[in-house]
């Protein structure tokens, strides 16, 4: 035994486990070595004297939990007699659910798959609102507060970054979000590096994370990942959701010493939910929380777990791992049901087990008053200023966007549309004839700079949601400051694609040869994009689902396609003025304008057999003789009447609203 580590309650030999375990394992990317352990020991000794965690312990007790979701088409009586009682049909996933948790120590919660594990943790961590909750939960005594809730992290199960952006980098943006905001940078980005060494990343620094499409860190890497970006907050409260499912059994080992040293050195209080603990980590435990069905089982020391099941009749054999043989009970329906009864009626005086948990908290005997009784308290609302969040978060969305947004796929694909249009429209000649051919690609340029923009930007905050809901959460910042943030950061990726196009695009088709009338074609392109990239925000932001924003938002651009003024010239009447409903109109009767409205726009006449059969040239009607005025073709194609500047101005003011707008609805549909 290396050295010794004591709690208040119990003694943990933590390194006496150490040494059972195979010191280099075969097929682990892990140091895993007496060096290590040093090596851990100094990392958190370094941060111990400047822990936020030490300084603000937090006892979390929780009691008469209960959750329920409304369920139709049940013919339980459980779910009748709730129905009569409540008027609407519910399903119960925990019931009087109670506990407690101290700094110092790592509670673990064990039980079957469905038991209601995850739930019980994200009520915890106020991840499920306040629906068909009952229950009390209090933070050292107090309700939690918007304020309290910051010194809590949740390590989801699922882990949730940024695919794109490296190991180092994700954790940097979270310690400049979330570490306080009077430490300095550099020691924000000393903390990143000690978190990685001490979860042994510092090897994949500089891997982008990736996901499902994009290969990036291994999946023991990205848990780890996840769990370094709460470790690096310092929270006083840590909620693990099986943190160490993907780890090899070396790894899972060190990360549970690795806790038990920070819930003891910094005072953190960690609750763990776990599925099958070896016999090495399930000693870490101090305290064990066993479910079933929704149901409590045991609650108490792990030290006494296997006394409790030897007094019901279930000796775990000695030889055999007691985590095994615990969630061997569980599945059994007749040791199961037993094991609930028992519990049931151990607390029968005590329905909500509050006196249950006073049994267990220290919070009333520990011997620093001052935190004990006091509510968790915090200096900002925010860590950063509104402007370092907008900052950071700019940076981190330029880095994510500038892969999705000009990825070779994307780029390949502009240019194949330009290689299209150029062999379509090369260089149409100025005649009669052609007169189609030029209004058509004038339109298709405006239709392909509205589809493509508004596909790319209307999944994009359904898909940030999940990370959105989970930052905000913790409240790392304000949703001002990420809607803000992506739109300057989006701003210049956006616009790359269809400048390049249109400047290849309008040359090589022969537009109006004129550099100013260019800059002015390019100008209305650009804001035609911004503006359909404000309607994919509004859609995704309206309906926070893919594939729905998606079709509905699908709907919307082909009718405004439609009433754009190329394909119907004279809506039915009374119709008229839907035409005036579509950004299209606006940007097409701007890019004819541009294009017609000027004495250098002659088009040659055309001959009857250049017209083909039955057309009647227009130079005969009117009477001209060698070319038509460009001004006397925009009187016939263009949609609207309305002057060039009105035309740009509700152009300019629906890119803008429509931005407005879409915060609305997602400020709407995110707020609790
Ligand atoms: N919002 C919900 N809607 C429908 N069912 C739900 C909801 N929340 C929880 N449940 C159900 O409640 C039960 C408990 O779920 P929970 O995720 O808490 O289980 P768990 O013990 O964490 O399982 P696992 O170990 O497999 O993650 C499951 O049967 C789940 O399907």
């Amino acid at each position: 035994m290396e050295h010794e580590i004591t709690t208040d309650e119990n003694r943990i030999e933590v390194d006496s486990i150490s040494s059972s375990v195979n010191e280099k394992q075969v097929g682990s990317d892990y140091e895993f070595s007496a060096e290590r352990t040093t090596k851990r020991r100094l990392l958190i000794q370094r941060t111990e004297s400047g822990s936020t965690s030490a300084k603000n312990p937090v006892y979390v007790e929780w009691y008469g939990l209960n959750y329920s979701i409304p369920k139709e088409n049940t013919n339980t009586w459980k779910c009748k007699k709730s129905s009569l009682e409540s008027g609407k049909t519910r399903l119960s996933i925990i019931e009087n659910i109670h506990g407690c948790a101290n700094p110092g120590e790592i509670l673990a919660i064990m039980g079957p798959s469905g038991c209601g594990k995850t739930t019980l943790l994200n009520i915890l961590g106020d991840r499920v609102g306040n629906k068909g909750v009952k229950g009390t939960i209090t933070m050292n005594g107090f309700k939690p507060t918007k304020c309290s809730k910051r010194y809590v992290a949740y390590c989801t199960q699922d882990d949730i970054f940024f695919p794109e952006i490296s190991v180092k980098d994700t954790l940097g943006f979270t310690a400049r979000l979330r570490l306080p905001r009077d430490v300095p940078l550099d020691d924000k980005l000393k903390q990143v590096d000690a978190t990685m060494q001490l979860l042994n990343l510092t090897k994949s620094a500089r891997t982008k994370i990736g996901d499902n499409r994009v290969r990036g860190v291994s999946g023991g890497e990205r848990k780890r990942v996840s769990i370094a970006s709460e470790l690096l907050t310092d929270p006083s409260v840590i909620l693990l959701d099986e943190p160490t499912s993907g780890l090899d059994s070396a790894l899972a080992l060190e990360l549970a010493k690795i806790l038990k040293e920070l819930a003891i050195k910094q005072r953190k209080t960690i609750i763990i939910v776990i599925h099958q603990p070896s016999s090495q980590v399930f000693e870490i435990f101090d305290k064990l929380m066993l479910m079933c069905d929704g149901h409590m089982v045991y609650f108490g020391k792990r030290a006494n777990v296997a006394d409790y099941l030897a007094n019901l009749g279930f000796k775990c054999h000695p030889n055999y791992n007691l985590a095994d043989y615990i969630l061997e009970l569980l599945n059994d329906d007749a040791s199961k049901q037993k094991l609930i009864h028992s519990y049931a009626n151990q607390v029968r005086d005590d329905p909500t087990g509050k006196k249950e948990i006073e049994k267990y908290s220290r919070r009333k005997h520990d011997n620093n008053n001052d935190i004990k009784q006091a509510p968790v308290l915090c200096d900002y609302g925010w860590e950063a200023t509104f402007f370092q969040q907008v900052s950071i978060l700019t940076e981190r969305t330029f880095k994510q966007s500038l892969k999705d947004i000009l990825s070779t796929t994307e780029l390949i694909h502009t240019f194949a549309m330009a290689v299209i249009c150029c062999l379509i429209w090369f260089r149409v000649p100025f005649t009669e004839e052609n007169i189609h051919d030029r209004t058509g690609s004038i339109f298709f340029v405006v239709v392909f700079w509205s589809f493509e923009p508004f596909l790319g930007a209307v999944a994009t905050l359904p898909m940030d949601l999940v990370m959105l809901t989970k930052e905000r959460q913790s409240r790392s910042y304000r949703l001002s400051a990420y809607f803000l943030s992506k739109q300057i950061a989006e701003l210049p990726l956006i616009l790359i694609k269809p400048a390049l196009f249109t400047i290849v695009v309008y040359w090589v088709t022969d537009l109006l040869p004129d550099f100013g009338r260019f800059m002015a074609y390019l100008v209305v392109i650009l804001l035609n994009t911004l503006t359909s990239q404000g309607f994919g925000y509004f859609f995704g932001a309206s309906l926070l689902n893919v594939q729905k924003s998606v079709s509905v938002g699908t709907v919307f651009m082909l009718g405004s396609m439609l009433l754009g003024g190329f394909y119907v010239k004279n809506l039915p009447p009374g119709l008229a003025w839907l035409k005036y409903l579509s950004f299209v109109t606006y940007s097409y009767g701007l890019n004819l304008q541009i294009q017609f409205d000027t004495s250098k726009a002659q088009f040659r006449c055309g001959s009857p057999e250049s017209l083909g059969m039955g057309q009647t040239s227009i130079c005969d009607l009117l009477g001209y003789n060698n070319s038509i005025p460009g001004t006397i073709i925009l009187e016939n194609e263009r949609p609207t009447e309305l002057p060039w500047y009105i035309n740009f101005i509700v152009l300019l003011a629906v890119c803008i609203a429509v931005r407005f707008v879409a915060y609305y609805c997602l400020f709407k549909n995110t707020k609790k």
